[in-house]
């Protein structure tokens, strides 16, 4: 008892999914010594769900992924695994003897009954009664510890990511912090494959502004605006991979921080989004548009660097009538926009 309530104030004490899962693993080895245990993150979009290994201990080595960051190679279609399937479908635990005499069993943690995460125990024996409360108690700790983190991290409108978060993804993006302990033992046996790798990849970052939005609000009332930034919201989910990270940034204004791609990819998928939101019915007043403006994230870029040359990507947008996407770079390179002088120190403020 005394071991279980020393971890959870451990757990309790992470402000950061992946301190979080990394304490759970902790826990969850001392206390119940599994063979082998996975805490999956499952992303849910399009149809399809993808899961991420994100953290674990396998043959006696913790390995720990950022959370915040589903790496491909550590992600697979959930169908790959029959259990996992089963978990998500049932969206209750469950379990699979294995032919060495252990068993397998899989817990989910459900969010508008679909589950978030998935915990995946391997255990050589079965448990005395008290060390399964225990585990529940574990896992119903974990639910309600990251159900608070979700509260302080999402915009409450959209339930988006707020603009609090964005500055930490940006810079974990930008510096990858060494949380990666043992990427080899981690899973890889069906990594999913990263398209296009061309050598021209980096991460780009879109700021997209509803057009006229003022309007909305002026014709039909701030509660049919608010309905609208949710709508958008949804269009952006169901349009963006799962691995892109969306943000509501304030106002009207959100933002998408895409995975590596080239600059025509970053476009294609920015142009689909501008499309569905141009196709899209919104209840009450019919059509709305988004301007967007884009830019290549570069290693030295603090966020106001990559905001601004995505903002003045976007200003341009503007200026020419809106409803278009941009990219800085490429604005900058047919002369329709000049390089800004950027005076910078030679330190940088992070
Ligand atoms: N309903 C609602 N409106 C908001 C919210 N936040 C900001 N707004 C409104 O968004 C509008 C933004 O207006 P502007 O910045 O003038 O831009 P615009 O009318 O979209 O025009 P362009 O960007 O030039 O196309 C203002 O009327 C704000 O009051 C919100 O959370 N809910």
């Amino acid at each position: 008892m005394l071991d279980l309530i020393s971890h959870i104030v451990k757990i309790s004490s992470c402000r950061d999914r992946t301190e979080i899962n990394a304490a759970v693993v902790d826990a969850m080895v001392n206390l119940f010594h599994p063979q082998a245990l996975t805490i999956y993150r499952c992303y849910a979009s399009k149809g399809k769900t993808v899961v991420f290994a994100c953290a674990g201990w396998r043959a006696n080595s913790r390995f720990v992924h950022n959370a915040y960051l589903p790496d491909q190679q550590y992600c697979q279609p959930i169908e790959r695994d029959p259990l996992l399937q089963r978990c998500r479908k049932e969206r209750s635990a469950v379990f699979e003897p294995l032919a060495d005499g252990s068993h397998r069993i899989v817990f989910p943690v459900n969010r508008l009954n679909e589950p978030i995460y998935l915990l995946d125990l391997s255990l050589t024996e079965e448990f005395a009664a008290d060390l399964r409360i225990s585990l529940m108690g574990l896992i119903e700790y974990f639910d309600n510890h990251i159900a608070l983190l979700e509260y302080g991290e999402s915009d409450t409108l959209t339930g988006l990511a707020s603009r609090k978060t964005f500055d930490k993804h940006l810079f974990e993006l930008l510096g990858k912090p060494a949380v990666d302990e043992a990427p080899e033992q981690s899973v890889k046996a069906h990594p999913m494959r990263r398209r296009g790798t061309s050598g021209q990849e980096s991460h780009w970052l879109a700021v997209c502004d509803i057009d006229h939005f003022k309007r909305v609000n002026d014709n039909f009332g701030h509660l049919i605006g608010d309905e609208v930034l949710i709508m958008l919201a949804q269009v952006m989910r169901q349009t963006f991979r799962f691995d892109d990270q969306l943000f509501r940034f304030g106002g009207e204004e959100f933002i998408a921080l895409l995975q590596p791609t080239d600059q025509t990819s970053a476009a294609a998928t920015l142009e689909r989004f501008r499309n569905a939101v141009e196709q899209q019915i919104f209840s009450r007043i019919g059509h709305v548009t988004v301007s967007i403006g884009f830019s290549r994230l570069m290693p030295n870029d603090t966020p106001t660097d990559v905001i601004d040359r995505a903002d003045e990507a976007l200003y341009y947008v503007k200026r020419q009538g809106r409803n278009q996407v941009c990219g800085y770079e490429s604005l900058i390179a047919d002369g329709r926009l000049v390089a800004r002088q950027v005076a910078k120190g030679e330190v940088e403020l992070f």
